[in-house]
């Protein structure tokens, strides 16, 4: 039972870990936590609802670890196809295409539930 704990808790440091060097090593994934921070305030600010929260946290999600995923996917791209390879590259953009597509739908989240805010706030001024 106790090495049972023992499998979790290392499972749990290396994910933790893995978290940590894509933070420190991909500027992307930077500007997506501090694009997160900013969702986060902004949701504070204008009080959302539970539900909005739910669509927000979602989508910090969704780009976050799509995120994560692009950089394990080039990671290993580079590991197995170090020189130019056209499946290479076609492995790293599909993988580039996934975090736009995340990013975009985020985007787009965040106007629907933002916007009607920020116009009440316009309006009231
Ligand atoms: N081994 C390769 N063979 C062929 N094309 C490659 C290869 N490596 C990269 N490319 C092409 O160059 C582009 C940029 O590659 P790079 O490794 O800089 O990835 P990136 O997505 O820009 O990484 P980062 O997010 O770290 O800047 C890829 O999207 C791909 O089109």
């Amino acid at each position: 039972m106790d090495s049972y704990f023992k499998k979790r808790y290392n499972s749990f440091k290396f994910a933790l870990q893995g978290l940590n060097s894509a933070v420190r090593s991909e500027p992307h994934m930077r500007l997506h936590v501090l694009s997160a921070i900013g969702v986060i305030v902004a949701g504070l600010l204008f009080d959302v609802t539970a539900t909005e929260w739910c669509l927000l946290a979602g989508s910090i999600g969704l780009v976050i670890t799509a995120e994560i995923f692009n950089t394990a996917i080039e990671t290993l791209t580079n590991l197995v196809s170090p020189h130019h390879n056209p499946l290479a590259g076609k492995t790293k953009d599909l993988a580039a295409a996934a975090v736009l597509v995340a990013a975009i739908t985020a985007a787009i989240v965040g106007l629907l539930i933002f916007t009607p805010y920020v116009l009440d706030l316009v309006n009231a001024g």
